[in-house]
């Protein structure tokens, strides 16, 4: 279980105020909102890479708001894959091994697994500049799932991608969620995504959260004209007495 509690973070013009959110281990939770709606700073916060105000991050268990980065187990897949330039495709899938040698005790065989699971084996010599879009996604999902992530953070992992390949690595994603029963938070503006991936979701408005719930709950139940507007769920017809028809 991913437990946020009481998160803040101040910046000199944003802030992300007092955001509580549980995630359940298996979880795909969507975190829905705007653009500059604070959605990557959330991210950030649980990877250790803004400081926070207040609040805590408790994950499965283990208290690991103070925590380095590369001491919290979760791994950050971004919109553009962020590769390293100068690093083959098996370079950079193996590179955050480097830290786990107690943890995954074969590295070069997890890479050459990840790297047929996820169809990218035969560009294992190329380095990303020659990539797809989708191509450098699954390079960049091989290489957070190699360290063995005890949750995958997604920001926007699909937002720079054509239409068919957002299916195809929408499809990628739910499979390898399914199969390695692993817990995702992704972050989106689009709630066909948050449609298509989440099972619970949380929608998120200038810093704050206006509803967090299971994915059905929000789309057939939205607390606050927002979210209903954000969700795109029609307005409901105010019922009108019979008396007065
Ligand atoms: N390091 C930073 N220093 C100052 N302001 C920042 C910093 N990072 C983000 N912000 C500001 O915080 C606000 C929220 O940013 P954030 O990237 O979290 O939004 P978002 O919801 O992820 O938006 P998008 O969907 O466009 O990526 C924005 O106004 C942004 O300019």
């Amino acid at each position: 279980m991913i437990d946020i509690a009481n998160l803040s973070i101040r910046l000199p013009e944003f802030s992300v105020q007092h955001i509580s959110l549980t995630m359940e281990s298996g979880d795909f939770f969507v975190l829905l909102g705007p653009t500059g709606a604070g959605k990557s700073l959330v991210l950030e916060a649980m990877a250790g890479l803004v400081p926070i105000a207040t609040g805590s991050i408790r994950l499965h268990g283990t208290d690991i708001t103070h925590l380095p980065p590369e001491k919290r187990d979760l791994a950050i897949v971004y919109q553009d894959g962020s590769l390293f330039p100068h690093l083959t495709v098996e370079a950079n899938i193996a590179f955050g091994l480097r830290y786990k040698k107690k943890e995954v005790p074969a590295p070069d065989l997890q890479v050459q697994h990840l790297m047929k699971r996820l169809g990218i084996a035969h560009l294992k010599h190329r380095k990303p500049s020659t990539l797809s879009g989708g191509e450098k996604q699954r390079t960049a999902l091989a290489r957070a799932l190699a360290i063995k992530p005890k949750i995958l953070l997604l920001d926007e992992p699909l937002s720079a991608l054509d239409p068919t390949t957002r299916t195809d690595i929408t499809e990628l994603l739910k499979t390898l969620h399914q199969e390695e029963n692993m817990t995702c938070l992704m972050v989106t503006h689009d709630f066909a995504e948050a449609q298509a991936l989440g099972n619970a979701m949380a929608v998120i408005n200038n810093g704050r959260i206006e509803q967090s719930g299971p994915t059905h709950t929000l789309f057939n139940h939205p607390a606050t004209p927002f979210v209903a507007r954000f969700l795109g769920v029609p307005k409901k017809l105010k019922s009108v007495p019979p008396a007065a028809r």
